[in-house]
């Protein structure tokens, strides 16, 4: 590895991704051999180097990948196999998002306990969060297809939530023209947002969106490689990241799914510097400024503070 790579590896991290989209080239092989009957192949899988797809093809994917992983035994063993990819990777907190299906023992409460043993058995120093993408009404998931369903139909499951006291991160914006909708849960308002991708005017949103989010100082979660390779955005350098990071509006780096996008969370803060002239200083205040949008309570945040505090010389060595 050359010293930047090593740089961007040690780099303390944190995000939120998506479990099964999470899932490496390595695990979907374990999981072919378990199930060879499905004929699945990895083309199917992950979308490669200089490879797009339109989101459609994209939402396929993951079709195939639920197919692969459907017993309680595949959940365990593919969210244990990315919790230890993300630590390798330098993650020190993760917020893992899961939607529950069908099959049973695919929930929050079959996965949560047996990932806090394993992570404390194998000694890997991350801490994760488990988020559930709620099905609140027909076709339309939290974090799911945003070209189905419609947010209003949302609202008021969304304000229940946010009154009992949950965090709330919505997809809003990902795909162009959705201007009243994301006004209506803008209003909510979200503790954050996912891609964000159209919100501000010049792609088709507006300034009185761009308004709230920052009045809100509503942190964005920013995916490059998944906008690029799903098309919404055309390429890196037009990614909105600049337009939000400009503003010195807080968002986060997040691979979304770095087993379909090929992609890992190192290479997303590499591509944000290489792409928007950021240095190695400005690359640490991003990750360092990501643990205040985290879901965890202060404490948490204090300690994660004082871990990037002590790894600072090591990083800069
Ligand atoms: C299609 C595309 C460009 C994806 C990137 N952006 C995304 N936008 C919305 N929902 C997503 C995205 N990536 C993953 N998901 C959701 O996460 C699920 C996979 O992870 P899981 O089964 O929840 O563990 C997908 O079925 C989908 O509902
Ligand atoms: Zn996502």
């Amino acid at each position: 590895m050359d010293n930047e790579a090593v740089f961007y590896q040690d780099l303390p991290k944190v995000l939120h991704a998506h479990l099964n989209g999470s899932v490496s080239f390595q695990t979907i092989e374990k999981l072919i051999s378990r199930k060879p009957q499905l004929n699945i192949e990895h083309s199917m899988t992950a979308i490669g180097k200089g490879q797009r797809r339109t989101l459609d093809e994209c939402f396929e994917v993951f079709k195939v990948i639920h197919k692969l992983v459907d017993t309680e035994e595949d959940i365990l063993m593919v969210a244990s196999d990315v919790i230890k990819e993300f630590a390798a990777d330098g993650v020190k907190y993760l917020e893992l998002r899961s939607t529950p299906r069908e099959e049973k023992d695919t929930g929050k409460d079959v996965i949560e306990p047996n990932i806090h043993s394993a992570c404390k058995n194998e000694g890997v120093d991350i801490d994760v969060r488990f988020l559930v993408t709620v099905k609140l009404a027909e076709d339309f998931m939290l974090s799911g297809d945003p070209t189905v369903g419609h947010g209003k139909y949302l609202l008021p499951a969304l304000e229940k939530a946010k009154n009992c006291g949950l965090k709330l991160s919505l997809h809003l914006s990902e795909v162009p023209s959705q201007l009243e909708e994301s006004d209506l849960l803008l209003n909510l308002p979200p503790d954050r947002i996912g891609h964000g991708t159209f919100l501000h005017p010049e792609v088709g949103g507006s300034q009185s969106l761009v308004d709230k989010v920052v009045k809100n100082s509503i942190p964005l979660e920013l995916c490059l490689t998944s906008n690029v390779k799903g098309q919404t955005v055309p390429c890196y350098s037009k990614h909105h990241f600049n337009y939000w990071y400009q503003l010195g509006h807080p968002s986060v780096i997040c691979t979304d799914d770095k087993g379909v996008f090929c992609t890992d969370l190192s290479q997303e803060y590499q591509l944000a510097a290489s792409t928007f002239g950021l240095s190695n200083e400005d690359i640490w205040k991003l990750s360092q400024q990501a643990i205040d949008c985290i879901f965890a309570p202060e404490d948490v945040k204090q300690q994660l503070k004082q871990k990037w505090k002590e790894l600072h010389p090591q990083v800069f060595k």
